[in-house]
């Protein structure tokens, strides 16, 4: 298994040390008992079918009506008939299980893929386009179980691995960033502003990103995370899960897990739509949890605008100051380099 990222070398001090005794008493990964209720949870599933405009519009705006109450209150639903033809999905999922089964010195690799961002679509922030686990974490709750592979739309053209898998990624990218666009002028709309050229003038392709995830087994699946609690930093993410579960999202106080539709994506609002939205539109705290037995595939779609766009919410009176992308990543990359966690968000509240 020369796939498998050397966790066990790697973090043998972590993983050496009792896990019970790195638990304090709310502690380790444990959170505050307040928040540890877990319940299972349905989330709106939103048939994107009804939109169709030979449809009745009295069906096209329920349907859109369900869209906008999910973002708000949920801030995650779930989408069927999303218009992403099977076979397209088909050749994703193959292609990236095949990219995950590579040797993982391969994987590692520094030139691997090709995929260095371009300087005048990205963040100038360095981005590795393979991760796995986190180097600087000193404790199990800091380790996410997961190895992943962050692509910037924007490079594949460059990209000098299989054609098959430059082909899926740019096929999947164009028919998910053009679902993002629809959702988001739908939520655009349900704010009642003329906003929704904003995002087709300034999320384009090569603006988004794709991540592929990959959660191993994992021998202490109950002390440690597949993906630590974050919220997203885009406007929207599209996301696209195995059978396997394991996702869970913030409803108040309690986590609840998220039961995988075979048939359905799940969409969810990111920090930049909450703040466009002036809070209307929730970007929702979520975590991944590692499974003992089974290994987990999931692809996060992120709908993101170029660097310099503003951040600007027409609705008025603004609760956040206004910001570029670029700003609020450097902030996000800046907070996690000093404390181990993003702020998010309320950096930019006006007080
Ligand atoms: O794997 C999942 O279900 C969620 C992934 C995720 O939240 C992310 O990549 O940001
Ligand atoms: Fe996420």
């Amino acid at each position: 298994m020369d796939f498998e990222p050397p966790f066990h070398e790697n973090y043998k001090t972590i993983l050496q040390n009792r896990p019970d005794k790195l638990d304090d008493e709310n502690g380790g990964r444990q959170p505050p008992p307040q928040l540890m209720l877990i319940e299972h949870c349905e989330l709106p599933l939103i048939d994107l079918s009804h939109l169709q405009t030979r449809g009745s519009s009295v069906v096209r705006a329920k349907c859109k009506e369900n869209i906008v109450e999910a973002a708000q209150k949920w801030g995650f639903f779930q989408i069927l008939n999303h218009g992403v033809p099977p076979e397209i999905l088909e050749s994703m999922k193959h292609e990236q299980t095949k990219l995950f089964r590579l040797p993982f010195q391969k994987k590692a690799e520094l030139s691997f893929l090709n995929l260095l961002p371009s300087p005048s679509l990205s963040s100038s922030l360095p981005t590795k386009t393979y991760r796995w686990g986190n180097p600087q974490a000193t404790c199990l709750k800091q380790l996410p179980w997961s190895e992943a592979f962050q692509i910037p739309l924007a490079s594949i053209s460059r990209m000098k691995e299989s054609d098959n898998f430059r082909v899926a990624v740019e096929t999947y990218g164009m028919t998910v960033a053009n679902l993002a666009a629809l959702i988001t002028e739908i939520l655009a709309e349900g704010l009642g502003v003329k906003g929704a050229n904003y995002f087709k003038e300034n999320c384009t392709l090569s603006t988004c990103f794709l991540r592929m995830n990959r959660y191993p087994p994992c021998p202490l699946a109950s002390q440690v995370f597949g993906l630590m609690p974050h919220t997203d930093s885009d406007f929207l993410t599209v996301l696209c899960q195995d059978k396997i579960g394991g996702l869970q999202l913030m409803e108040g106080e309690r986590w609840v897990s998220v039961k995988p539709n075979p048939n359905a994506l799940l969409v969810n609002v990111g920090d930049l739509f909450e703040a466009w939205s002036n809070g209307v539109y929730k970007s929702v705290k979520h975590r991944v949890m590692a499974s003992q037995e089974v290994e987990r595939f999931s692809m996060a779609f992120f709908y993101c605008p170029f660097k310099h766009t503003l951040i600007e919410s027409p609705l008025k009176p603004a609760l956040y100051r206004s910001f570029s992308f670029e700003e609020y990543k450097a902030q996000v990359h800046r907070d996690v380099q000093a404390t181990g966690d993003k702020v998010g968000l309320s950096r930019f509240l006006i007080q």
